[in-house]
């Protein structure tokens, strides 16, 4: 059985990281909102558009957390969070659907999903990435990290000093290597699992676009920062 160490620099990495993460929850009143009442389309479309503003904003105040960020060229900052933001908003998405709910709860946010307007081709997709996401019963700790190795990509466009990101990377991926052995002793594999959902996130996050443009309203509304982050409009 292999003995953990961290050093101390990981045990402050750790713990910066978890604390910034518990911090910037966004509300989960997306579930509570979802549960109480079946809405219109557009209903849902404006709460996604609410939902996903309020999130983008939350995932900036998080990454000011993550050591070394704001010593990163400024553009660079920006290229990451452009880069990042539709991935971070799906990951979230999967832990807000995971989350452990009265029985039947579940049943009812997926139902409320599949009918809130997405077109069907994008609902098969991201509810196997939810489902994939939600196998793997990672720990706060492991989300947080996840979270973080995805902002922290290097082959983002636009990034200009890649080494100097991939430097910071490199940190929270051995953080997240050890903790994997920790939290999962039986299962070798997992980081690597793990890393794998990084991939299909990127794939279904290339969607968000179109997913946008098919959802079934009348006219695609979005706020300011939502045209920033998901090339819209
Ligand atoms: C993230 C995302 C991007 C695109 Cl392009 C399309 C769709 C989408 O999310 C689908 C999606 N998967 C979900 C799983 C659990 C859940 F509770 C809500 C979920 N949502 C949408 C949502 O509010 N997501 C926000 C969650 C918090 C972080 C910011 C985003 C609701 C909007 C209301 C109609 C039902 C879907």
């Amino acid at each position: 059985k292999e003995k953990i160490e961290f050093t101390t620099e990981q045990q402050a990495l750790m713990r910066v990281i978890t604390d910034a993460y518990n911090k910037h929850q966004i509300p989960q009143d997306v579930t509570k909102k979802l549960l109480q009442d079946q809405y219109s389309t557009e209903e849902n479309f404006l709460l996604l558009t609410e939902m996903a503003t309020s999130q983008v904003q939350v995932l900036v105040e998080f990454t000011k957390n993550i050591p070394g960020f704001l010593s990163l060229d400024r553009e660079d900052q920006i290229a990451l969070l452009k880069g990042s933001a539709v991935e971070a908003m799906f990951l979230r998405s999967a832990q807000a659907l995971n989350k452990k709910m009265p029985i039947g709860h579940t049943e009812v946010l997926e139902e409320r999903i599949h009918k809130s307007g997405i077109s069907e081709e994008f609902i098969k997709p991201m509810f196997n990435f939810y489902k994939s996401i939600g196998e793997l019963h990672m720990v706060l700790e492991e989300q947080a990290l996840l979270t973080t190795i995805t902002i922290l990509t290097p082959d983002r466009p636009y990034v200009k000093d890649q080494p100097a990101v991939e430097r910071l990377q490199e940190n929270v991926l051995d953080l997240l290597r050890k903790m994997c052995v920790l939290h999962h002793p039986q299962e070798p594999q997992y980081f690597a699992r793990l890393l794998g959902r990084l991939t299909e996130l990127r794939t279904l996050s290339h969607y968000h676009a179109e997913m946008l443009a098919s959802w079934k309203v009348n006219n695609h509304k979005f706020t300011p920062l939502l045209c920033e982050i998901w090339d819209v409009q």
